[in-house]
C-alpha cells in the first residue's frame, strides 16, 4: 500500500494551477492573484499633514516665535497662495502642505490670538508631515501568494485597483453514493441515515476557495452512478465519497474506470482512510473517498485541501506542528494513523490528548477534535510527555 507521503505526490499531479480571470475588487476578498497589481498612483501623492494645526517655514520653527496666520490647508483643498517668511498656514490632518520643506506645529502647541499664532516654549523636532510617496510609489506592484486579506484589498484599493487578476476557483464536483443515505431534512427509511459526507466535503471545498456542486445521492447500482458522474462533467475535480471498499456494494472505482479514469492508485496505509483512489477522470482530477464520515474528512484535509491550494497557484502549506503526549497511546499497525485529539494548554509546546473512540463513523467526536494526532505506522506504544506531531483542524 502507498504510503501518505507518496499518495500526496500522486494527487497532486494529478492538477495544476488553474488560468485566470478578472473580478471586481469587492469580490478578491480570498482569492489567490495571478499576476502582480500595480500602483497606479503614488501614496500619498502630495506631503500631507499628520496633525491639525499650522504649517510653517522650518526657519519660523523657533520658540516663542510670533507668526501670521494667512490662509488654510483642509484634506482635498490644499493651501495656493504665497509662501512667505514670518507667515503661517493653517493646516488639518491629510491637507497637502504648502512646501514639503516646512514644519507643522500642533495646534494644542500655539496659542491663537486673532489672525496671529504664538508658538510654544518647547517644541519637538517632529516635522508632522508625511512624506509622498512614503506608503508606495506608483509602480509599485503587490502579488501576495496566499488568499488576500481584508488587509491586501484596503492596499489593493489604495493603489486605485478596481478589477484584480486571480486564479479560477477550482469547481469541485461532490458525489455522496449509498443506498442507505437520504439528504439532511428528509425521513429516512428505517436502515437508512442522513448523508453527512457532501455537507462537510463542500464546506471544505468553501473555505479552501472553490466552488462546491453537491450533486444528488446516487444510489449504489451501476446506471445512478454512471448518471450522477455524467453530472459532474466540466468540474475541475470530482470528489466521491463511499462504495470505495471492497464490498460487493462498492462500486465507484468500476463505474469510474468504465468512464475513463486513469487510476493513479487505490488503497493506502492510512487510518482511517484506507480505501481513498485517485486518478485522472476526462479533463479533471477525480478524488474517491471512503464513505465513514470521519474517513472521508481526514482524506479531505490531508488530500484534498492541497489538491484545491494547487489548482489556486499556491504551494501547499506544511502543516505538521510539535506536542506532548498529555496520556500513554499504545502502539500503532501497519497504517499511519490520524487520531482526533484535542490540545490542552501546555509549556512552550502544546499538549495533546486522543479521544478514547478512534471509530471512524464518530462526528461527535470529530466535531470536538482541535487536531488530529499523527502517529507513525508501525510504532511502539508512547507514553505521556513522548514529542509528537499534529495537525490543527480549521
Ligand atoms: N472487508 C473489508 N471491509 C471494509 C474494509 C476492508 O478493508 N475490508 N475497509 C473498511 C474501511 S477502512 C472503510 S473506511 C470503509 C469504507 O468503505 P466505503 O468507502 O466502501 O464506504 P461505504 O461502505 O459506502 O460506507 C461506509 C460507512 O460510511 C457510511 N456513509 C457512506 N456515505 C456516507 C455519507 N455521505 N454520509 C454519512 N455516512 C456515510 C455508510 O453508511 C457506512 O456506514 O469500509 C470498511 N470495510
Ligand atoms: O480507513 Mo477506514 O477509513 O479505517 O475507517
Amino acid at each position: 500500500m502507498l504510503s501518505v507521503e507518496e499518495a500526496l505526490r500522486e494527487v497532486l499531479a494529478l492538477v495544476e494551477p488553474l488560468g485566470p480571470e478578472t473580478v471586481p475588487l469587492r469580490r478578491a476578498l480570498g482569492r489567490v492573484m495571478a499576476a502582480p497589481a500595480s500602483a497606479k498612483l503614488t501614496q500619498p501623492p502630495f506631503s500631507a499633514s499628520a496633525m491639525d494645526g499650522y504649517w510653517l517655514a522650518a526657519e519660523d520653527h523657533t520658540p516663542g516665535a510670533v507668526l501670521r496666520v494667512e490662509g488654510e490647508a483642509a484634506a482635498g483643498r490644499g493651501y495656493t497662495g504665497p509662501r512667505v517668511p514670518g507667515q503661517a498656514v493653517r493646516i488639518f490632518t491629510g491637507a497637502p502642505v504648502p512646501d514639503a520643506g516646512g514644519v507643522v506645529v500642533l495646534q494644542e502647541n500655539v496659542t491663537r490670538d486673532g489672525d496671529t499664532i504664538t508658538l510654544a516654549a518647547q517644541l519637538d523636532s517632529n516635522t508632522n508631515i508625511r512624506p509622498e510617496g512614503q506608503d508606495f510609489w506608483a509602480e509599485d506592484t503587490l502579488c501576495p501568494e496566499r488568499p488576500l486579506t481584508p488587509r491586501d484589498i484596503g492596499l489593493l484599493a489604495s493603489m486605485n485597483t478596481a478589477e484584480v487578476s486571480v486564479r479560477r476557483r477550482p469547481e469541485v464536483a461532490i458525489i455522496a453514493t449509498g443506498d442507505e443515505l437520504v439528504m439532511p431534512g428528509e425521513t429516512p427509511g428505517p436502515d437508512q441515515i442522513i448523508s453527512s459526507n457532501s455537507f462537510i466535503i463542500a464546506a471544505m471545498v468553501e473555505l479552501l476557495g472553490g466552488t462546491p456542486r453537491v450533486l444528488p445521492i446516487a444510489p449504489d447500482d451501476r446506471d445512478s452512478l454512471r448518471a450522477v458522474f455524467e453530472m459532474a462533467r466540466g468540474a475541475d475535480l470530482v470528489v466521491t465519497s463511499g462504495g470505495a471498499s471492497v464490498g460487493a456494494h462498492d462500486l465507484v472505482g468500476e463505474v469510474a474506470a468504465e468512464l475513463g479514469l486513469e487510476r493513479s492508485f487505490w488503497k493506502i496505509a492510512m487510518r482511517p482512510g484506507k480505501p481513498l483512489m485517485a486518478g485522472r477522470l476526462g479533463d479533471g482530477a477525480m478524488l474517491g473517498l471512503p464513505g465513514n464520515p470521519v474517513s472521508a474528512m481526514v482524506c479531505a484535509e490531508l488530500f484534498l485541501r492541497p489538491m484545491l491550494q494547487k489548482m489556486q497557484g499556491l504551494a501547499p502549506a506544511h502543516r505538521t506542528e510539535l506536542a506532548e503526549l498529555a496520556s500513554d497511546v499504545p502502539a500503532t499497525g501497519p497504517r499511519t494513523h490520524y487520531m482526533r485529539a484535542r490540545l490542552l494548554p501546555g509549556g512552550p509546546v502544546p499538549r495533546v490528548e486522543p479521544f478514547d473512540n478512534q471509530d471512524s463513523a464518530l462526528l461527535s467526536v470529530l466535531s470536538s477534535a482541535d487536531c488530529l494526532l499523527i502517529r507513525p505506522k508501525d510504532d511502539a506504544a508512547r507514553a505521556a510527555g513522548t514529542q509528537v506531531e499534529i495537525i490543527r483542524l480549521s
